[in-house]
């Protein structure tokens, strides 16, 4: 077989195929055509092209099996093939390298690849020695040199591709070193050429190292091997070359790589020999090093196939794994390429059509109008900021996440109300006028909104403050929120911070996070559109932990007029001016309101309301906001005022007054279903009543009995036919006629809808069946005694949910000589066992003064008990009631009826000042108490107390116990001690 290449054309075969060279003819046995048409399609010329005159090699494997190759100058003629094919032929000198002449050659170490007999490899010697050597020998014509690959370093990884490092150490292996590390079996490779350290080789045939010669350079004597004898005609063997072949032939249609070998190949076939097969198979695979060479150092030529037909089938794989990799590849980018593409051409539709610019233009075109009026209002900072990012937008790509960060606080910035202020309301007067038909009381909070727009209008502009209403459920925090702003003429937000925990809800998000988002404060200004909203800021009680910062911290910064007339929101990154901003907040107790903020606010407390209250929100406000939602007319029911009142005393008997509009909000429910099932029955429906209207001449008006006229009329319309035009005039006034009738019948429907609410009876709601509304009377009472019997006594306290009574109770366990002490139970707190403990005291040294043989306390076991067990209690303003309730243990008297007191006890007896005056007298009046006990520093409070609270109320200021015990164990109800209040 020959082979052919030259010596111009190596190195671009080099790149494209890889070592190796391609056999191409048989010389002698064919003509020179064929193989110089394989020499052109292996350049990638035409035949008549080919550049006779360089140096071409062809190398020829003899039928014996041994390989020779030809050296030839080439000088054919461009005149034609025949010239070129004669001069081509006859320019061959053989030269053949015979084994004997070869039996000591010099060793070259292939570091990569074994070299295949047949192909072309060129290496690098970096030995001066062996390359002076390899030069010599080229010098006695005898280019020849033996080819082994060297074996990988024994602890190497041979699946791991060698560094350029560990090639360096290859090349300066020597001698003996060298020696151990090259594998027996290489090839003789003839040296075509040297070019400064490169050396390419042609391989011929395979040798076997026998033993070392010469260390520097390395020579070593070789047996020259040749292929054991194999029968051509072996099915077996013809089978297996064939799989390879058609492998090849697959690998050819997938991989574009081999195309050019395999092409030339397969259509030479017939020049093929098996064993050459093989080689050519194998040293074409990708396949590592090792298995290379196990092909090279097989003898046996089936058992060489079949090592080839499993390279090459795995080549197979690769390829396949390739194209899909490829195709896959493929699909992505001509997908995005597409879309690409479609979007552009959408948009160069949309700008043709005058729809849209260009994105970015449109954006910036619509931040500068909307910036474009507030331009005068809008701080210096503000714009500059606005100008600088729209700058920026421009630059940014599109598709950047940037940009989109920009845009969207472009969009912030632009939206906010810089400098847009709705104009106050100053009028004193308007203002009353609107929280009074909001609420009714409430007096100090009005107050307080009065003197603001006082000050306002006096200064000539309103200025930031925060305002803290305080008090139990349901009294009308967040709704007078709301009338302030509407009497104030400012936009309402209304923001709840209970459970808040995060400071970012107020301070808002640094841009650089993914969803980052302004603060409350910015989005309620963007919300309102103005820069002086009334801000309502519920539950700052309620005011969470915070796991990221302090939110009470960020809120005094928002709250406090000294700092928020530059507030700094960390979205936004421009300082705002909130200062003009007014701030109400609410709160159920005060005392869990952070201290710095609660030291800003002016805390307006909202203690809840008495029956009287309740009774005129309930009919003023709650029952006619309920009625016009439930589009019930006022002279379809009555409520009476005993029902309310039941209402209030029985079902709500709450601080605030949320639990009865509730129940107001049922019972109306209650009534429209009432008055829509009666409706159903007697009234005409509403829809009847539409259906009157004109053009509908099909109605149905036989109910009223006035249909006639119209329903003939509608039947003649419906018949006239071109014959009957001569009646139009006719059908004209009677359709004139028609609509008087329906003008009539909608009047009769309306007369005897009337007639019907006059003749149905108003629904009457009554204390007798308000059980039909409201179920069953709900309420708990608190009070438990009509007369509290000995041991006793009522106390008042003061929860969140407003004021509420309670009785101390307190029985003998056991007596007998120096048993005396105290068990307590109730959940009490530390403060109040404490105080219990000084009640017990207090008591035994009165005892002791009022009966000096009374040595009750001192033999007795008592058991103190303040129900109701389940609720936590505490603080010290029990202590009068637990020492009376104490005495009148030992005293064995029960104290006057529909007595209450309070007030923390000193262990002389000093009755100290306690808190809640307003709850805990509402309380007591809910519990009917006639008498009250209050510590005589308390006694402003209860001046300032409404009129109406303190009705009726036998009230004692006291300073020390013993006045208590006076009003407490009086026998004559009328004589008491203390100052009175009725
Ligand atoms: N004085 C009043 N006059 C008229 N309506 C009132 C009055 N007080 C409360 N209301 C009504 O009671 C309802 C409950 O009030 P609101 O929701 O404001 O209570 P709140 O004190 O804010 O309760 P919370 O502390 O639970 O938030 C509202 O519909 C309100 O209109």
């Amino acid at each position: 077989m020959l082979k052919l290449i030259s010596s111009s054309c190596i190195q671009s075969r080099v790149h494209r195929l890889g070592p190796g060279l391609l056999p191409v003819s048989r010389p002698g046995t064919e003509s020179t055509t064929p193989l110089m048409k394989v020499l052109s399609s292996l350049v990638g010329l035409s035949w008549r092209n080919v550049n006779l005159g360089s140096r071409v090699f062809f190398c020829s494997d003899s039928s014996d099996g041994s390989d020779q190759v030809v050296e030839a100058e080439v000088k054919a003629a461009e005149s034609g093939a025949n010239e070129a094919e004669s001069k081509g032929s006859s320019a061959i000198v053989p030269t053949y390298p015979r084994p004997e002449d070869y039996l000591t050659v010099l060793a070259l170490p292939l570091p990569h690849r074994p070299l295949f007999p047949g192909f072309y490899m060129p290496i690098f010697v970096k030995d001066a020695k062996l390359l002076a050597a390899l030069q010599e020998s080229r010098k006695r014509q005898a280019p020849y040199a033996g080819a082994f690959l060297l074996k990988d370093e024994p602890e190497a990884d041979p699946s791991v591709a060698s560094s350029s490092e560990t090639e360096k150490n290859v090349y300066d292996l020597k001698g003996k070193e060298l020696f151990n590390r090259l594998h027996e079996v290489g090839t003789l490779a003839q040296i075509s050429s040297i070019q400064g350290d490169q050396v390419i080789l042609i391989g011929h045939r395979r040798l076997r190292i026998t033993e070392m010669v010469g260390e520097d350079p390395l020579t070593v004597k070789v047996d020259h091997l040749k292929e054991l004898p194999y029968n051509k005609d072996d099915d077996i063997i013809k089978a297996t070359s064939f799989e390879v072949i058609s492998t090849l032939r697959d690998v050819l249609k997938t991989s574009s790589l081999w195309r050019d070998h395999v092409q030339t190949y397969t259509q030479h076939i017939g020049d093929f020999t098996y064993p050459r097969l093989a080689d050519f198979g194998a040293a074409i695979s990708g396949a590592n090093k090792l298995q290379c060479q196990q092909v090279l150092e097989e003898l046996d030529v089936y058992k060489r196939l079949k090592l080839t037909l499993e390279l090459v089938k795995k080549e197979m794989e690769i390829s396949k794994i390739q194209e899909s990799i490829a195709k896959a590849i493929e699909e992505k980018i001509s997908g995005e390429q597409r879309r690409y593409l479609l979007n552009e051409q959408l948009k160069a539709i949309k700008k043709e059509l005058g729809l849209e610019t260009d994105d970015k233009t449109a954006l910036t075109g619509k931040f500068r109008e909307r910036i474009e009026p507030k331009r005068e209002k809008c701080p210096p900072h503000v714009l500059q900021v606005i100008d600088e990012e729209l700058t920026k937008l421009q630059l940014l790509e599109a598709s950047s996440s940037e940009f989109n960060v920009t845009r969207n606080y472009l969009d912030w910035l632009t939206a906010l109300p810089w400098g847009e202020y709705s104009d106050e309301n100053f009028d004193v007067i308007r203002a009353q006028k609107i929280l009074d038909e909001d609420h009714y009381g409430l007096t100090d909070v009005k107050e307080r909104i009065l003197e603001f727009i006082a000050v306002g209008k006096l200064r000539g502009s309103s200025q930031g403050k925060i305002i803290c209403l305080s008090g139990p459920p349901g009294v009308g925090k967040t709704s007078i929120g709301r009338s302030i702003a509407r009497a104030l003429n400012r936009k309402f937000f209304r923001f709840s911070v209970g459970g808040l925990a995060d400071v970012a809800e107020i301070k808002g998000h640094r841009r650089t996070y993914i969803g980052a988002m302004p603060g409350k404060m910015v989005q309620c200004l963007k919300n309102v559109g103005t820069a002086n909203p009334l801000v309502l800021i519920d539950e700052i009680d309620k005011l969470g932990r915070g796991h990221a910062g302090d939110p009470a911290s960020a809120l005094l910064e928002l709250l406090d007029p000294e700092q928020n007339a530059n507030f700094l929101d960390h979205y936004l990154d421009v300082p705002i001016d909130l200062s003009k901003v007014l701030f109400v907040c609410t709160a159920n107790v005060v005392d869990m309101i952070p201290n710095p903020l609660l030291d800003r606010m002016e805390v307006i407390a909202i203690a809840g309301y008495i029956t009287d209250e309740k009774m005129h929100i309930a009919r003023n406000y709650l029952e006619k906001a309920t009625r016009e939602a439930c589009g019930i007319k006022p002279e379809q029911v009555e409520v009476t005022d005993a029902a309310l009142l039941a209402l209030i005393e029985n079902y709500c008997r709450e601080a605030g007054v949320r639990n009865l509009q509730k129940h107001v909000e049922k019972i109306y429910r209650k009534i429209a279903l009432q008055l829509v099932r009666q409706g159903v029955t007697i009234e005409p429906t509403v829809d009847s009543v539409h259906a009157i209207e004109p053009k509908e001449t099909e109605v149905d008006f036989e109910e009223s009995g006035q249909n006639t006229a119209g329903k003939k009329n509608s039947e003649l319309l419906e018949s006239s036919s071109p014959e009957q035009m001569s009646e139009t005039s006719t059908i004209e006034v009677q359709t004139a006629d028609q609509s008087a009738d329906i003008e009539d019948a909608k009047e009769s429907v309306e007369d005897k809808e009337s007639g019907s609410k006059k003749t149905n009876e108003k629904i009457l709601v009554d204390e007798s069946n308000l059980t039909n509304f409201v179920g069953k009377p709900v309420f708990h009472a608190e009070r438990i005694y009509d007369q509290t019997p000995t041991g006793v006594v009522m106390g008042l306290a003061w929860t969140a949910m407003g004021g509420s009574t309670l009785y101390i109770e307190t029985t003998l366990i056991e007596e007998g000589e120096g048993k005396g002490a105290l068990h307590l139970t109730g959940q009490l707190g530390d403060v109040m066992k404490e105080s219990a403990q000084i009640a017990h005291t207090v008591a035994r040294a009165i005892l002791h003064e009022k009966e000096l043989e009374n040595n009750f306390f001192a033999n007795s076991k008592l058991h103190l008990h303040v129900p109701a067990g389940a609720t936590p209690k505490d603080g010290p303003s029990a202590g009068c009631t637990m020492i009376t309730s104490l005495l009148s243990l030992a005293l064995k008297k029960p104290v006057r009826k529909d007595l209450a007191m309070t007030g923390e006890v000193t262990l002389t007896g000093k009755i100290l000042p306690i808190g809640g005056v307003k709850e805990k007298t509402i309380a007591a009046r809910r519990s009917e108490v006639k008498t009250i006990v209050f510590p005589s520093a308390n006694k402003r409070d209860f001046d300032e107390l409404a009129d109406n609270v303190k009705e009726g109320l036998d009230v004692h200021f006291v300073d020390d116990y013993m006045q208590i015990f006076n009003v407490a164990f009086c026998e004559d109800e009328t004589q008491s001690i203390g100052e009175v209040t009725a």
